[in-house]
C-alpha cells in the first residue's frame, strides 16, 4: 500500500469509532479481501471519479463511476499529555506515527471531555486547547530524541565533517524523517548552520518546523451531531486544515450498509433503503441519520480522508494500462489500477512505481485521453490514464 495515515486523538474523542467506521469492510466497494489488517492497523479508501465514466462501460473496478483507492491507516492508541516523557503510552504512541505520512488529528468538538479524555459537562472544555497540545507532543517526541544523544552528534558532525541535515535526519530515523525534511526545516527556523552554537530553544524550534513538515495534520472536529454551532464554527475558521466530522453516524450508517439495510457509499450525502422488513424504530433511526447526512453534505469522515491525501499530501491518482486505447492490460480488464503519486511526478516515476524493471528501461509514456506522447518533464494529473512504453523484457 502506497501510504500510511496515522490517527491520533485523545482518549473518548471518537478515534477508534473514526478507525472502525473507516476501515469496516465494504465487499462492494472494493476488491480487497480484508480492510482490517490488524487490532489498530486497517485500509481505508480514497474516494474519487473514476476515469471509466469517460468510456462507454463501466470497468468493473468502481461502483457506478466512483473508485475507491486504497490507503492505510493507523489507530494510534495513547496521546495523553506528556507521552514523550513516557507517560500513559509513551514513547509506543509516538513511535507507531513514525509510519505516517499525515495525521488526522481526531478533536471532541462537543467539548464534553478534558485534555486527559474525561468527561466533563458538555461544553466544558474548549476543543481549541486539544489541537496544539498533539503538536507539542509530537515536537517535544523528536526534541527527545535529538536532544537524547546532542553533545556526542553535535562533536560527531563537526569532527567528521558530516553533512548536517543527514547526520539530523538519521538521528531521527526513528520518527521516520528525511534528510530533505530537515534540510527545508533548517531553512524555515533561520537557524545557523554553527550548530554548536544552538540552545534548547533552537532545538526546539527546529523540531517544531520538522514536525510539521513531517507529520502534516488534518483536524476532526468530531462529535457534531452533539457539538455546538458554535464550536463547529470556531474550529472550522482555524487557519488550518479542519473538517467537521460524526464518526458515530458514519458507523451507523456503514453497519447498516453492511447487513443489508442499506446502501451507503462512503462520501455520499444519500443512501438507499434496502431492506424491507425495518421496524418502525430502525426506519426512524435510519431516517434521523438521512437528516443529519443532507443538513451536512455527508459524514465528513470520507471528506476527511480524501482532503488528507489529496489536500494535505498533495497527491494525484493516475492508471498504467498496456493499451492506451482500450484502457486495458494485458488481460483485457478495463484500469485495473490505480496508483497514488505525489503530485509533479512523471510519467518516469509512475513505472518505477509499476516496477523497477519497468522503470530502469523506460522508454516513454502515452497520455490515454490525448493518445499523445508525454514529455519527460510532464507532471501527472488526477485521473490521467498512461500507457508506458519500455523495454523491459
Ligand atoms: N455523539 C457522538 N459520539 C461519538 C462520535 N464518535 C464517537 N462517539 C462516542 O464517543 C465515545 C468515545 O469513542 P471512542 O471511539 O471509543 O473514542 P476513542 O477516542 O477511541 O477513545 P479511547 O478508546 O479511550 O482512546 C463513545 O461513546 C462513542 O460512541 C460522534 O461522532 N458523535
Amino acid at each position: 500500500m502506497s501510504i500510511t495515515i496515522g490517527l491520533a486523538g485523545k482518549p473518548n474523542s471518537g478515534k477508534s469509532t473514526f478507525f472502525k467506521s473507516a476501515t469496516m469492510a465494504d465487499v462492494d466497494i472494493a476488491n480487497y479481501p480484508f480492510t482490517t489488517i490488524s487490532a489498530n492497523h486497517g485500509v481505508t479508501y480514497v474516494r474519487t471519479e473514476c476515469p471509466c465514466m469517460k468510456l462507454n462501460q463501466r470497468c468493473g473496478n468502481c461502483v457506478e463511476g466512483i473508485r475507491f483507492v486504497p490507503v492505510e491507516v493507523i489507530d494510534v492508541a495513547g496521546l495523553v499529555p506528556d507521552a514523550w516523557k513516557g507517560r500513559g503510552l509513551g514513547n509506543a504512541f509516538l513511535d507507531e506515527l513514525r509510519q505516517a505520512k499525515a495525521i488526522i488529528h481526531v478533536i471532541d468538538a462537543s467539548g464534553s471531555t478534558d485534555i486527559e479524555g474525561n468527561p466533563v459537562d458538555k461544553g466544558g472544555h474548549d476543543p481549541m486547547d486539544d489541537i496544539e497540545f498533539l503538536n507539542r507532543e509530537i515536537t517535544m517526541w523528536m526534541y527527545g530524541i535529538l536532544k537524547r544523544n546532542w553533545d556526542s552528534l553535535s562533536r560527531k558532525i563537526k569532527a567528521e565533517n558530516l553533512k548536517l541535515e543527514e547526520a539530523l535526519a538519521n538521528q531521527l530515523g526513528g520518527a521516520g524523517v528525511s534528510d530533505h525534511q530537515v534540510h527545508e526545516a533548517l531553512v524555515t527556523s533561520e537557524l545557523s548552520r554553527n550548530h554548536v552554537k544552538w540552545t534548547d530553544d533552537n532545538l526546539v524550534t527546529l523540531c517544531d518546523n520538522i514536525r510539521s513538515i513531517s507529520k502534516p495534520v488534518i483536524v476532526a472536529a468530531n462529535k457534531i451531531d452533539v457539538a455546538s454551532e458554535e464550536n463547529i464554527e470556531k474550529l472550522l475558521n482555524l487557519d488550518i486544515m479542519v473538517v467537521s466530522t460524526s464518526a458515530a453516524a458514519e458507523f451507523a450508517l456503514k453497519s447498516a450498509s453492511k447487513n443489508n439495510a442499506i446502501k451507503y457509499l462512503p462520501g455520499s450525502d444519500d443512501f438507499t433503503i434496502i431492506s424491507e422488513n425495518m421496524t418502525k424504530e430502525q426506519k426512524k433511526g435510519i431516517e434521523d441519520l438521512r437528516d443529519f447526512l443532507k443538513s451536512r453534505g455527508g459524514t465528513g469522515v470520507q471528506e476527511c480522508i480524501n482532503r488528507a491525501v489529496f489536500d494535505l499530501l498533495d497527491m494525484v491518482i493516475v492508471y498504467p494500462v498496456e493499451d492506451e486505447n482500450k484502457w486495458t492490460d494485458k488481460k483485457g480488464r478495463i484500469l485495473p489500477d490505480a496508483y497514488l503519486m505525489k503530485r509533479g511526478s512523471t510519467p518516469h516515476d509512475l513505472a518505477y512505481q509499476v516496477h523497477s524493471d519497468i522503470g530502469d528501461h523506460f522508454l516513454y509514456a502515452v497520455d490515454g485521453r490525448t493518445r499523445m506522447r508525454m514529455g519527460e518533464k510532464h507532471e501527472l494529473d488526477n485521473g490521467d490514464v498512461v500507457k508506458i512504453v519500455s523495454s523491459a523484457k
